[in-house]
């Protein structure tokens, strides 16, 4: 059982890292696959429709299966070992379903041709991703994607409660993740149509995810987590957003 436990999070990451490069594809319009600029047609209306669907299952499953209660009932269904790696899977099952599903809209929103801006817009672009990657491991990459929970139901041990850390870029702002997906899926140098939806979509998402997530912080860690809040902007350094 606990080489089964280990076999299956080590999949659902492995899994992870492909679905999460292939996002960089997809919102950065790169390869021959599908992308927020290319992929299967619809009429306006209907890729309307079909994409503020898939940006709803995806906020619907990331935000409330993060959630306390939604984990006391997954644990009464698979074991606690499992629970992350089991909603790590099932992101990724979204993200494919949106990565295939995902209908590209016209019409440009703006169009950078200066030369120096693309390039700025470019690397940010790539720090953005860079700093996604940075810092989950800032705040605890291996146990945020289930590889410490396997690993300590593989060694017996059991896991520290959650302490409160404000490593690096958690001094600057709270949600440092959000900010780098924030930076990434704006930073582009030609906005269509298709490409607004989804950082429009993903931003609403990520606004109303940090009250749920703080709320869940706040009891947590209490105090603590008030001051922070009070000294700390959310997502902007320096600014109160
Ligand atoms: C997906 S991470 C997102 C973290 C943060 N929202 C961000 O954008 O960087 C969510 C996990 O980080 C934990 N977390 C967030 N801020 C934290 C902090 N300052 N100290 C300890 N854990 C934290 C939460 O308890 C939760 O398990």
């Amino acid at each position: 059982m606990r080489a089964l436990v280990l076999i299956y999070g080590t999949i659902c990451y492995t899994a992870f890292l492909l679905v999460f490069l292939y996002l960089i594809a997809f919102v950065g319009d790169y390869g021959d696959g599908n992308t927020l600029n290319k992929g299967p047609n619809s009429p306006i209306g209907i890729a309307f429709t079909i994409n503020v669907i898939l940006l709803f299952l995806f906020s619907i499953q990331h935000s409330a299966m993060a959630r306390p209660t939604f984990k006391r009932w997954l644990a009464k269904l698979v074991p606690a070992s499992i629970e992350r790696s089991t909603y790590v899977l099932l992101t990724n099952l979204v993200l494919v379903l949106l990565y295939f599903q995902w209908r590209p809209i016209d019409g440009l929103v703006w169009q950078i041709t200066n030369p120096a801006i693309i390039i700025i817009l470019q690397s940010l672009f790539w720090i953005g991703w860079a700093t996604v990657l940075c810092s989950t491991f800032m705040i605890n990459h291996f146990e945020l994607f289930g590889l410490r929970q396997i690993w300590q139901n593989w060694t017996r041990t059991t896991a520290a409660p959650p302490t409160f850390r404000t490593p690096f870029f958690y001094n600057l702002v709270r949600h440092p993740i959000y900010t780098g997906f924030l930076i990434a899926f704006w930073a582009t140098p030609t906005m269509t149509a298709g490409h607004l939806l989804f950082a429009s979509g993903m931003t609403l998402y990520i606004f109303i995810g940090i009250q749920f997530e703080e709320r869940d912080l706040l009891r947590i860690f209490g105090e603590q987590y008030q001051k922070y809040r009070k000294q700390v902007a959310m997502v902007i350094p320096g600014l109160k957003l």
